[in-house]
């Protein structure tokens, strides 16, 4: 780490358009205030900057919906996601927001230095418009006719019900997810970055100079690079974000991905008069922690805007995390499948190191992860209560029943094997947190300090000072103990001195649990430094493997408990919690979702030939199994008999059916459909569906027929 002098840790800017889950905290919020606090413990130079993200159409369309401004749904979610970061101790220096003005005139700034520059492409196009709303839409927020599968409910993007991505020009009867309104055309200009530009020297910066970039980070950005870059948009149509900065750009706003990133620029200049030091000066090590859809704004667009622009460093890492998903499912704010942070502290009040253990033992790192709240308990009751806090207690429990509530002395004279291999595991478990917390493995330096606790058990287990103890009052009462009649009364000093120096090393390891634990758990980390009645500067890293943090015969306050079990009782009400929410959600959006009774049946097709018709092998099957498809909320992986031979058959239709109800039931299958790889799956056929106002039903035979029967 030698060659950087400062540090400038960025967390992605949370969008303010809803609260914050456990989702986000996973994905980059813990990882990087873990990174933070160790930079911090060892006196580095480091600033920690984020902020909201408060521009963008979604909220602009959450305004609508609710009936408020946008800037009273942006002012709602800062103070709810800065409160619930704040809660978790996730200790940013500054938590700004987009609409604050330095913000607007940095990023104004930013795009006049490339536009005088030359750096932009002016490109007219024609848009959608919806004449109602009087409004340019985004692709997904048009709707129309799928050309592929008729869903008439299919985005601009990509239809939800067959997969296929599509552009809105594809769509039958596009109109309006916003009004309905059918939508017309009209010409727009926009300002677009030629990132093609860029790709030689962005091959350079990452293909070749940062090969030790986690690998679902460099994977992904070399698939890009590969592919070839375009120009891209740093302009749109709106009311509702940061104006563009040119006389001829009315009704122009800067692109959301363009200003966001500078969002960490304009977060450090309110920080610090010094903002340009951790901006400008090569001897700065800048680092994003974000979520892995954040990877190609942040290690291809923000880069290369930053290169384009000139003056400024470049990120020396962005460790982006996968998503954690939540009890097997992905998380999502639409359907309320989620646990809000907000909740979670109301629920398990002073137990934010709890959570913030689990997401760290289970961060998604590599790939994808499941939070269960059986994991929670497991984790909670099996690791903080029975290995750290039960060490911890029992160190400061002994201590107060053995030594007085004062420090023991070491006795070296006494002193043997068991002890000086335990001492040795103080510097080398420093050594594996240290290593690991560099190299952005925080699951692996998390699991070092349970280590460590858990031999801090094995060494109290091994040694047994209440027995040690126990003969000890025998024999100073002039008895031998009857269990253990190897020891005499010149064994008295002996003993004494072996329950001191246990529980002196126990309780020296206790300090170092405190260092090592507190990037992780600083509420714990805290509360052992109150038990030890040591100030909090005990906490610097430099301290960390000592094996003299407490001086002899000082005295120690009485212990607390660290950690509770967790009941069953709470596992399975919070299970419930998500299922409600859920379930509200979705009562919610059936109930007011105006879309259903208006669904206009959809138009019909153009005229065909019978020969068109023909083409068409129809044949009845049965399900013989179906199974969720990994990493795909709404696909389903079915095999059907067709009679003359089984088909994998991949179906957009896993939010509609459980696997396990479709089992056995007869379908129409289109089976002579060129196959198609979905998830990496190829589908052999398609299976037909009525889809009545987006309810799903399957088309089959009145009675069951033998599999493979023909339809036509
Ligand atoms: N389930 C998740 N697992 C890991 N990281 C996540 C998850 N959800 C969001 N993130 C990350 O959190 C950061 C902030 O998210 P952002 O506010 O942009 O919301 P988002 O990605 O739209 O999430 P959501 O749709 O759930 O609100 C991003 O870097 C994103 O990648
Ligand atoms: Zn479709």
């Amino acid at each position: 780490m030698a060659k950087f002098n400062r540090y400038l840790i960025t967390a992605a800017l949370p969008y303010a358009n809803g609260p914050v889950h456990i989702g986000h905290l996973a994905g980059c919020y813990l990882p990087a205030d873990i990174y933070v606090r160790y930079l911090r413990a060892k006196k580095a130079d480091v600033k920690f900057v984020c902020g909201t993200d408060e521009h963008g159409v979604p909220i602009t369309i959450k305004a609508m919906k609710e009936g408020v401004s946008p800037q009273d749904v942006v002012d709602k979610y800062h103070k709810i996601i800065g409160d619930s970061f704040a809660a978790m101790g996730i200790s940013f220096d500054i938590f700004a927001r987009t609409s604050d003005p330095v913000h607007h005139k940095t990023s104004q700034d930013f795009f006049l230095k490339m536009y005088n520059d030359g750096l932009f492409e002016e490109k007219e196009s024609e848009q959608y418009f919806d004449p109602e709303k009087e409004m340019f839409l985004a692709d997904r927020y048009i709707v129309g006719t799928c050309p592929n599968c008729g869903n008439d409910k299919a985005y601009g993007d990509q239809c939800e019900r067959c997969g296929r991505t599509l552009s809105p020009d594809e769509l039958i009867n596009p109109h309006s997810a916003l009004s309905n309104a059918p939508l017309v055309k009209k010409k727009t200009k926009h300002w677009y970055m030629p990132l093609q530009n860029y790709e030689p020297w962005l091959k350079e910066y990452i293909i070749d100079g940062h090969k030790e970039w986690k690998n679902n980070v460099y994977g992904q950005c070399k698939s890009w690079l590969d592919s070839g870059l375009q120009s891209r948009a740093m302009t749109r149509d709106s009311n509702w974000g940061i104006k563009v900065p040119l006389p001829d750009a009315e009704g122009k706003v800067l692109y959301v991905w363009f200003d966001a990133p500078i969002g960490y620029i304009s977060a450090t200049k309110q920080l610090t008069e010094n903002w340009a030091d951790y901006w400008c000066k090569d001897d700065t090590k800048l680092v994003h922690f974000i979520g892995k859809d954040n990877i190609v704004f942040h290690c291809i667009i923000f880069p290369a805007m930053l290169k384009a622009h000139g003056d400024f460093v470049v990120p020396d890492n962005v460790p982006a995390n996968e998503f954690l998903n939540i009890e097997g499912e992905k998380v999502s704010t639409s359907r309320n499948w989620a646990v809000w942070v907000n909740d979670y502290i109301q629920d398990f009040p002073d137990q934010q190191d709890v959570l913030r253990y689990v997401l760290c033992a289970t961060a998604p790192e590599t790939k994808d992860n499941d939070f269960t709240w059986k994991d929670f308990q497991d984790r909670n009751n099996s690791e903080l209560v029975a290995v750290f806090g039960n060490f911890v207690n029992r160190a400061m429990v002994l201590m107060h029943k053995l030594c007085g509530g004062k420090v023991p002395a070491l006795h070296p004279e006494f002193m043997n094997d068991g002890d000086k291999d335990i001492l040795k595991e103080f510097g080398l478990a420093k050594e594996k947190i240290e290593n690991s917390i560099e190299t952005y493995r925080f699951r692996e330096a998390l699991s070092e300090v349970i280590e460590f606790a858990r031999k801090g058990n094995q060494y109290l287990q091994k040694n047994e000072p209440w027995i040690l103890a126990s003969v000890l009052e025998k024999l100073k009462a002039g008895e031998q103990h009857p269990k253990y009649p190897q020891y005499e009364e010149k064994d008295i000093a002996f003993l004494q001195a072996r329950i001191d120096i246990c529980l002196h090393i126990s309780l020296q390891m206790t300090a170092n649990l405190a260092i090592f634990s507190h990037p992780f758990l600083p509420f714990t980390a805290k509360r052992i430094c109150h038990m030890l009645k040591v100030v909090d500067r005990m906490l610097e890293w430099d301290n960390a493997g000592s094996d003299k943090l407490l001086s002899v015969g000082y005295t120690l306050r009485p212990p607390e408990l660290l950690f509770k079990q967790v009941e069953n009782e709470q596992v399975t009400a919070q299970i419930e919690k998500l299922h409600a929410g859920l379930k509200q959600a979705m009562d919610a959006a059936a109930a007011n979702a105006p879309a259903v009774e208006e669904a206009p049946v959809a138009p019909p097709k153009p005229e065909i030939q019978y020969d068109d018709f023909a083409k068409l092998d129809l044949r009845v099957g049965t399900i013989l199994q179906a199974e969720k498809v990994a990493k795909a909320d709404k696909l389903l992986k079915l095999l059907v008999d067709i009679g003359t031979e089984q088909r994998t058959v991949v179906s957009g239709i896993a939010m509609h059916f459980n696997p396990e109800d479709i089992v056995g039931k007869q379908v129409t299958l289109v089976a002579n459909l060129a196959p198609r790889k979905m998830r990496g799956i190829e589908s052999q056929g398609m299976i037909l569906m009525a889809e009545d106002n987006g309810k799903l039903i399957f088309v089959n035979p009145a009675e069951a027929v033998k599999p493979g029967s023909g339809v036509s």
